[in-house]
């Protein structure tokens, strides 16, 4: 058994986690650019943690701009096996309500102006994400947020759209009717895959601000309205954070579900053609296979 060393992707109004011990900010530099910020290592519960603010301190990037390669390159790079995404998201159904926590497992990606992989010419790779998320981190990600008194719906679709601007009230409309998303939100794509072909366990906890436009009794989604539940729903976060290290436990067993063996079989380029340029820069994504 080796170890467990968690990483956390903070979202919207997530810029630290103020709960680790031994906390020191590095700077990462990975073959896909740096990440959206320096990353504070420590540890909690004798489990070591990495976090990394999404948008940066201060919230620099936005949603296309998020340097998703950089930042699961790095997490990688540093050690870490499971992760967890917190994001904003709003919501599509009645009983998913601002200040709630969704445990998402499934995504519609909407994304269109991003790298969404590591893999391309010189070393084709194709790794199943029919099942996106780890279960047994979602799993520990729901006992957290139950543990800690969290209003939480276990499962669910979260769209990934472009932005950064919202939705038209056509569109709010059929993700919800047509499509049967239950939450929306612009961040978990393509994370959520480029966590998969870097072999992390990957978990998502969306955080609901908002009805987006459908809600006849709420009108369109405003910031001034997301940011009001922000505040609230990033306490609650932490306090989901810092119950997953005594889930989790320092030693880790291989993954049940196979997420730290998603390249097993992913890899379709002959190794004499695969380009040295690129099995260079895979060295953290594809160490064990490159
Ligand atoms: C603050 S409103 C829109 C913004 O918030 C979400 O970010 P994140 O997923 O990083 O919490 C949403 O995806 C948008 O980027
Ligand atoms: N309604 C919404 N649409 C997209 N991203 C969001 N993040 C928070 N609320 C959102």
């Amino acid at each position: 058994m080796s170890g467990t060393m968690i990483g956390v992707i903070g979202g919207s109004g997530v810029y630290d986690l103020d709960t680790l011990t031994d906390r020191t900010w590095v700077a990462v530099e990975t073959p896909w650019g740096t990440p959206s910020d320096q990353i504070l290592t420590g540890t909690l519960d004798g489990v070591p943690m990495a976090f990394l603010p999404r948008h940066g301190r201060g919230h620099v990037h936005s949603p296309s701009t998020v340097p998703y390669r950089a930042n699961i390159d790095a997490l990688k790079r540093l050690g870490v096996t499971d992760v967890i995404s917190v994001s904003a998201c709003g919501s599509f159904r009645e009983e998913m309500a601002p200040g709630d926590f969704v445990v998402v497992d499934q995504f519609i990606d909407r994304t269109f102006a991003r790298e969404k992989s590591f893999f391309g010419t010189g070393c084709v790779a194709h790794v199943s994400v029919a099942h996106p998320t780890c279960p047994r981190l979602g799993a520990a990600c729901l006992a957290a947020a139950r543990d800690a008194g969290i209003t939480v719906h276990e499962g669910g679709t979260y769209l990934a759209m472009e932005g950064p601007q919202f939705s038209t009230l056509a569109e709010s409309r059929m993700y919800r009717e047509s499509w049967g998303a239950d939450v929306i939100g612009m961040t978990n794509m393509p994370e959520a895959k480029l966590a998969r072909e870097a072999e992390l366990c990957y978990a998502s906890v969306a955080m609901v601000t908002d009805y987006d436009s459908w809600h006849p009794d709420h009108g369109a989604v405003e910031i001034t309205d997301i940011v009001r539940v922000l505040t609230g729903n990033a306490d609650k976060a932490r306090a989901l954070v810092s119950r997953l290290p005594a889930l989790l436990g320092a030693g880790r067993a291989p993954c049940p579900h196979g997420c730290d063996r998603a390249l097993d079989h992913a890899l379709l380029t002959a190794p004499d053609r695969r380009d040295p340029a690129l099995m260079a820069r895979l060295d953290a994504v594809a160490g064990r296979l490159v």
